[in-house]
């Protein structure tokens, strides 16, 4: 069966089969879930990936469960179907009996795994009853290179309330140009608007391009600029353009920079798709001199994305604490680089999708020390919608775990910076 073409097999198995090919990318070969090819396309594709996310979003918890089940580590792939099936039953609710056969199938499909058939039937079996257990099992635990600097940054607690959030994935949030036709939502208080799910292309206004899709918290950087109509902005690092989109629907005259081409196609397409502007520029901003300093620039640089698990569940499975210095590096270089295309008196806001303060709050600690014309302005959440918790040294901090009845938002880090005139 591993070999047979996808159309051969019923729908529900080939997308098992998919889900579990994308978990070996991750896994075992450390390729990003989304780079990932599960050999589907159309609908049993998108319901792999589904089903992969969520066995990566529970892995922790499914471990636990069949930790307790089994005298030993099963083959690798085992362990996927077993995970698999686990978070099938408990998290999506799915059918005990299908989901069963299927694993067992799956289990007889290899010759490296056909002799464990048996087992995978006898520890799936034998979980009729394990609701209350499953109910019990804490959230997934960050690995020890994110918990330690997260438990010191922001407590325990605080620590535990992210982890918890990890486990929702995020709601889709809307920027909805002024007066813009857009679907049914809530509006949050940062003006965001936000709704449960659904097929984003089939909602009104994206023929239109009235709307695009950004995160709640990844939409106020941007806020922290104040009024950028006229004005010449730099995006230095804007791909897929998200930000680049809200500064000209704010009527700034945009450069939006980034070094990747194939993401800036996607810069493209969305301006095409908005009916935005801005000119676009394949650069490495560490090489690129602007003809002219801009007014104002938005940095908002590479990172570990740390602070967008819900979305990437994957995330916690690929990245490494080495990850972290190299990123810094590149943060404080494309910092001191940002500050040379600025004119006197111009504001640049640096921001960063990660938990992580030594991306973040750090950043800017040691930007101030280092350029004595630069001034931090001392933001008010509530200006910008959010609760005077996000204030922190020099800037907004935005944490997953805030609004957990509203759906939580992105991890984000953001200060805005003057030059001295
Ligand atoms: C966090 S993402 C930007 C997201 C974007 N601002 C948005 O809101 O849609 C960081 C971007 O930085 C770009 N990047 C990384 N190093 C760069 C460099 N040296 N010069 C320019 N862009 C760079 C990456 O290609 C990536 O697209």
């Amino acid at each position: 069966m591993e070999d047979r073409p996808a159309r051969d097999l019923p729908e529900s198995l080939a997308a098992r089969r998919g889900a579990l090919r994308l978990l070996a990318h991750v896994l075992r070969d450390g390729r990003m879930l989304g780079d990932g090819a599960s050999g589907l396309t159309g609908a049993p594709a998108a319901r792999a990936l589904r089903l992969a996310g969520l066995v990566l979003r529970h892995m922790g918890r499914a471990d636990a469960l069949l930790k307790a089940r089994m005298q030993r580590q099963p083959a690798a792939r085992i362990r996927d179907i077993l995970r698999l099936a686990v978070v099938e039953i408990f998290v999506d609710g799915a059918a005990p009996h299908g989901v069963v056969n299927d694993a067992v199938a799956l289990a007889r499909a290899t010759p490296r795994t056909v002799k464990q058939a048996g087992l995978v039937n006898a520890v799936l079996r034998g979980l009729g009853g394990a609701e209350a257990e499953w109910t019990a099992l804490p959230p997934p635990a960050l690995p020890a290179w994110l918990r330690k600097p997260l438990a010191k940054a922001w407590g325990r607690d605080r620590l535990e309330a992210i982890e918890a959030a990890h486990l929702t994935p995020a709601p889709l949030d809307l920027s909805v140009k002024p007066g813009g036709l857009a679907p049914d939502g809530v509006t949050l208080p940062t003006g965001t608007l936000r709704l449960d799910g659904g097929q984003v292309s089939a909602l009104p206004g994206y023929a239109e391009g009235t709307w695009w899709v950004q995160d709640a918290a990844a939409a106020v950087p941007v806020r922290l600029l104040g009024d950028v109509a006229g004005q010449r902005v730099l995006d230095l690092c804007a791909a897929p353009g998200g930000k680049t989109m809200q500064l000209a629907a704010a009527g700034a005259e945009v450069t939006a920079l980034d070094v990747s081409e194939a993401r800036l196609k996607r810069v493209a397409e969305n301006l095409t798709r908005t009916g935005l502007s801005a000119t676009v520029v394949t650069a490495d901003a560490m090489n690129w001199t602007p003809p002219a300093p801009f007014d104002a620039i938005l940095l908002d640089a590479p990172c570990t994305a740390t602070g967008t698990i819900r979305r990437h569940p994957d995330l916690p499975h690929l990245r490494e604490a080495r990850d972290v210095e190299a990123l810094t590096r590149m943060q404080f270089h494309l910092l001191d680089r940002a500050l040379t295309m600025l004119a006197p008196g111009g504001r640049l806001v640096f921001c960063t999708c990660s938990l992580l303060p030594v991306e973040g709050e750090h950043q800017i600690t040691a930007a101030l020390k280092r350029h004595p014309d630069l001034r931090a302005t001392a933001l008010d959440p509530a200006a910008y919608g959010l609760p005077p918790e996000t204030q922190s040294p020099h800037g907004l901090r935005l944490l997953p775990d805030l609004w957990p009845d509203r759906g939580g938002l992105d991890g984000f880090y953001m200060a805005l910076l003057t030059k001295a005139a």
